[in-house]
Protein backbone atom coordinates (compact mmCIF):
# COMPACT_ATOMS: atom_id res chain seq x y z
CA UNK A 1 0.00 0.00 0.00
CA UNK A 2 1.41 3.55 -1.06
CA UNK A 3 0.18 6.42 0.83
CA UNK A 4 0.52 10.27 -0.65
CA UNK A 5 -0.13 12.95 1.25
CA UNK A 6 -2.87 15.97 0.36
CA UNK A 7 -2.66 19.66 1.38
CA UNK A 8 -5.43 18.69 3.81
CA UNK A 9 -4.10 17.41 7.01
CA UNK A 10 -4.65 13.66 7.41
CA UNK A 11 -6.58 13.26 3.86
CA UNK A 12 -4.31 10.59 2.43
CA UNK A 13 -4.70 9.25 -1.36
CA UNK A 14 -3.87 5.15 -0.67
CA UNK A 15 -2.63 2.84 -3.56
CA UNK A 16 -3.07 -0.52 -3.07
CA UNK A 17 -0.36 -3.40 -4.22
CA UNK A 18 -2.32 -4.69 -6.94
CA UNK A 19 -0.84 -8.65 -8.10
CA UNK A 20 -2.07 -9.31 -11.46
CA UNK A 21 -1.29 -12.27 -13.15
CA UNK A 22 -2.85 -14.52 -16.00
CA UNK A 23 -6.22 -15.11 -14.32
CA UNK A 24 -7.06 -11.33 -13.40
CA UNK A 25 -5.89 -9.42 -9.77
CA UNK A 26 -5.60 -9.57 -6.20
CA UNK A 27 -5.46 -6.57 -3.85
CA UNK A 28 -5.54 -6.10 -0.05
CA UNK A 29 -8.08 -3.03 -0.28
CA UNK A 30 -8.22 -2.97 3.51
CA UNK A 31 -6.06 -4.22 5.95
CA UNK A 32 -6.25 -2.20 9.35
CA UNK A 33 -2.53 -2.81 10.54
CA UNK A 34 -1.09 -2.07 7.52
CA UNK A 35 -3.63 1.25 7.47
CA UNK A 36 -2.80 2.48 10.99
CA UNK A 37 0.97 2.06 10.45
CA UNK A 38 1.04 3.91 7.04
CA UNK A 39 -1.45 6.96 7.91
CA UNK A 40 0.06 7.04 12.10
CA UNK A 41 -3.70 6.82 12.62
CA UNK A 42 -5.71 4.73 15.00
CA UNK A 43 -9.24 4.15 13.21
CA UNK A 44 -11.31 1.96 14.08
CA UNK A 45 -14.18 1.61 11.16
CA UNK A 46 -17.20 0.42 12.30
CA UNK A 47 -20.05 0.82 8.99
CA UNK A 48 -19.49 0.53 5.15
CA UNK A 49 -21.79 1.84 2.89
CA UNK A 50 -21.70 1.58 -0.75
CA UNK A 51 -24.06 3.56 -3.13
CA UNK A 52 -24.77 3.65 -7.49
CA UNK A 53 -24.98 6.67 -9.37
CA UNK A 54 -25.94 7.57 -13.15
CA UNK A 55 -23.50 9.69 -14.46
CA UNK A 56 -23.88 14.01 -13.83
CA UNK A 57 -25.16 12.45 -10.12
CA UNK A 58 -23.50 14.59 -7.49
CA UNK A 59 -24.05 13.80 -3.71
CA UNK A 60 -22.67 15.72 -0.98
CA UNK A 61 -21.28 18.18 0.21
CA UNK A 62 -21.98 15.99 4.03
CA UNK A 63 -20.21 15.45 7.30
CA UNK A 64 -21.50 14.62 10.57
CA UNK A 65 -20.59 16.79 13.60
CA UNK A 66 -19.86 16.45 17.42
CA UNK A 67 -20.04 13.02 18.86
CA UNK A 68 -21.15 11.60 15.59
CA UNK A 69 -18.00 13.31 12.97
CA UNK A 70 -16.97 10.46 10.86
CA UNK A 71 -13.68 9.48 9.32
CA UNK A 72 -14.86 8.00 5.97
CA UNK A 73 -11.88 5.84 3.40
CA UNK A 74 -13.46 5.94 -0.03
CA UNK A 75 -12.84 3.95 -2.97
CA UNK A 76 -14.96 3.06 -6.51
CA UNK A 77 -15.93 -0.44 -7.02
CA UNK A 78 -17.23 0.66 -10.77
CA UNK A 79 -16.95 3.62 -12.99
CA UNK A 80 -15.22 6.95 -12.16
CA UNK A 81 -15.81 10.00 -9.93
CA UNK A 82 -14.22 13.31 -9.11
CA UNK A 83 -14.05 13.14 -5.05
CA UNK A 84 -14.66 16.45 -3.34
CA UNK A 85 -13.07 16.97 0.60
CA UNK A 86 -13.76 20.44 1.77
CA UNK A 87 -11.84 21.37 5.06
CA UNK A 88 -14.25 22.84 7.91
CA UNK A 89 -11.73 22.15 10.90
CA UNK A 90 -11.87 25.92 12.49
CA UNK A 91 -8.33 25.06 13.55
CA UNK A 92 -6.93 23.54 10.86
CA UNK A 93 -4.28 25.41 8.65
CA UNK A 94 -6.19 24.47 5.02
CA UNK A 95 -9.77 25.96 6.89
CA UNK A 96 -12.14 25.98 4.09
CA UNK A 97 -9.87 24.79 1.32
CA UNK A 98 -10.62 21.82 -1.03
CA UNK A 99 -9.54 18.96 -2.54
CA UNK A 100 -10.41 17.38 -5.96
CA UNK A 101 -9.02 13.56 -6.36
CA UNK A 102 -10.11 11.19 -9.63
CA UNK A 103 -10.96 7.94 -7.82
CA UNK A 104 -11.89 4.98 -10.36
CA UNK A 105 -12.45 0.71 -10.60
CA UNK A 106 -9.13 1.48 -13.02
CA UNK A 107 -6.89 3.69 -10.39
CA UNK A 108 -8.08 1.40 -7.80
CA UNK A 109 -7.02 4.58 -5.52
CA UNK A 110 -8.72 5.12 -1.96
CA UNK A 111 -8.69 8.11 -0.46
CA UNK A 112 -9.09 8.55 3.46
CA UNK A 113 -11.31 11.59 4.68
CA UNK A 114 -10.74 12.81 7.89
CA UNK A 115 -13.19 13.71 10.67
CA UNK A 116 -13.91 17.30 9.96
CA UNK A 117 -14.40 17.61 6.39
CA UNK A 118 -17.36 17.74 3.72
CA UNK A 119 -17.42 15.10 1.87
CA UNK A 120 -18.66 14.59 -1.72
CA UNK A 121 -18.24 13.20 -5.42
CA UNK A 122 -19.75 13.51 -9.24
CA UNK A 123 -20.17 10.55 -11.16
CA UNK A 124 -17.84 10.85 -14.67
CA UNK A 125 -18.96 7.44 -16.02
CA UNK A 126 -22.04 6.38 -16.74
CA UNK A 127 -22.03 4.44 -13.57
CA UNK A 128 -20.24 4.46 -10.79
CA UNK A 129 -20.43 2.27 -7.60
CA UNK A 130 -18.88 3.79 -4.75
CA UNK A 131 -17.56 2.48 -1.71
CA UNK A 132 -17.08 3.55 1.61
CA UNK A 133 -15.59 2.25 5.61
CA UNK A 134 -16.97 4.96 8.38
CA UNK A 135 -15.57 5.00 11.02
CA UNK A 136 -18.61 6.11 13.29
CA UNK A 137 -21.76 5.20 12.88
CA UNK A 138 -24.77 7.25 10.94
CA UNK A 139 -26.72 9.22 12.99
CA UNK A 140 -29.14 11.64 10.60
CA UNK A 141 -29.26 14.29 13.25
CA UNK A 142 -25.95 15.36 13.31
CA UNK A 143 -25.81 15.97 9.84
CA UNK A 144 -24.45 19.29 8.34
CA UNK A 145 -23.95 20.13 4.59
CA UNK A 146 -23.59 22.51 2.28
CA UNK A 147 -24.70 23.04 -1.29
CA UNK A 148 -22.47 21.67 -4.00
CA UNK A 149 -22.32 25.06 -6.15
CA UNK A 150 -21.25 26.99 -3.19
CA UNK A 151 -19.86 30.07 -5.01
CA UNK A 152 -17.53 30.91 -1.27
CA UNK A 153 -16.09 27.50 -3.00
CA UNK A 154 -15.92 27.70 -6.50
CA UNK A 155 -15.89 23.67 -6.99
CA UNK A 156 -15.21 22.40 -10.59
CA UNK A 157 -17.36 19.07 -10.62
CA UNK A 158 -16.06 18.64 -14.16
CA UNK A 159 -19.99 17.98 -14.66
CA UNK A 160 -21.78 20.84 -16.51
CA UNK A 161 -24.34 22.26 -14.24
CA UNK A 162 -27.26 21.13 -16.65
CA UNK A 163 -26.12 17.97 -16.36
CA UNK A 164 -25.73 17.50 -12.52
CA UNK A 165 -28.13 15.11 -10.94
CA UNK A 166 -28.46 16.59 -7.46
CA UNK A 167 -31.17 15.08 -4.48
CA UNK A 168 -33.78 17.14 -3.20
CA UNK A 169 -32.40 17.26 0.11
CA UNK A 170 -28.94 18.57 -1.20
CA UNK A 171 -30.70 21.22 -3.09
CA UNK A 172 -32.13 23.12 0.00
CA UNK A 173 -28.75 22.60 1.43
CA UNK A 174 -27.57 25.63 2.89
CA UNK A 175 -24.43 27.73 1.68
CA UNK A 176 -21.61 27.44 3.86
CA UNK A 177 -21.81 31.34 5.64
CA UNK A 178 -25.28 30.75 6.48
CA UNK A 179 -25.08 27.43 8.13
CA UNK A 180 -26.37 27.56 11.96
CA UNK A 181 -23.60 28.06 13.94
C1 LIG B 1 -25.38 8.12 4.71
C2 LIG B 1 -26.47 7.15 5.13
C3 LIG B 1 -27.74 7.22 4.61
N1 LIG B 1 -28.68 6.33 5.01
C4 LIG B 1 -30.02 6.41 4.41
C5 LIG B 1 -30.70 7.76 4.57
C6 LIG B 1 -31.49 7.91 3.30
O1 LIG B 1 -32.78 7.31 3.46
C7 LIG B 1 -30.73 7.12 2.25
C8 LIG B 1 -29.91 7.98 1.32
O2 LIG B 1 -29.15 8.86 2.14
P1 LIG B 1 -28.46 10.13 1.52
O3 LIG B 1 -29.36 10.73 0.49
O4 LIG B 1 -27.98 10.99 2.65
O5 LIG B 1 -27.22 9.46 0.76
P2 LIG B 1 -25.98 10.27 0.12
O6 LIG B 1 -26.46 11.53 -0.53
O7 LIG B 1 -25.22 9.31 -0.69
O8 LIG B 1 -25.14 10.68 1.40
C9 LIG B 1 -23.75 10.46 1.50
O9 LIG B 1 -23.16 11.41 0.66
C10 LIG B 1 -21.80 11.73 0.86
C11 LIG B 1 -21.03 11.35 -0.38
C12 LIG B 1 -21.17 11.23 2.08
O10 LIG B 1 -19.94 11.25 2.21
C13 LIG B 1 -21.97 10.77 3.21
O11 LIG B 1 -21.49 9.53 3.66
C14 LIG B 1 -23.42 10.62 2.95
O12 LIG B 1 -24.04 11.80 3.44
O13 LIG B 1 -29.85 6.25 2.99
C15 LIG B 1 -28.43 5.33 5.93
O14 LIG B 1 -29.30 4.52 6.29
N2 LIG B 1 -27.16 5.25 6.47
C16 LIG B 1 -26.17 6.12 6.11
O15 LIG B 1 -25.03 6.00 6.62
Amino acid sequence: MEVKTTKIKDCFILEPKVFKDSRGYFMESFNSKTFNTITGLPVDFVQDNESESTYGVIRGLHAQQGESAQAKLVRVLKGEVLDVVVDIRPDSETYLEHITVKLSAENKQQLFVPRGCLHGFSVLSEKATFFYKCDNYYNKESEVGIRYDDPDFDIDWQVSSEQALVSEKDLELPFYKDLKK
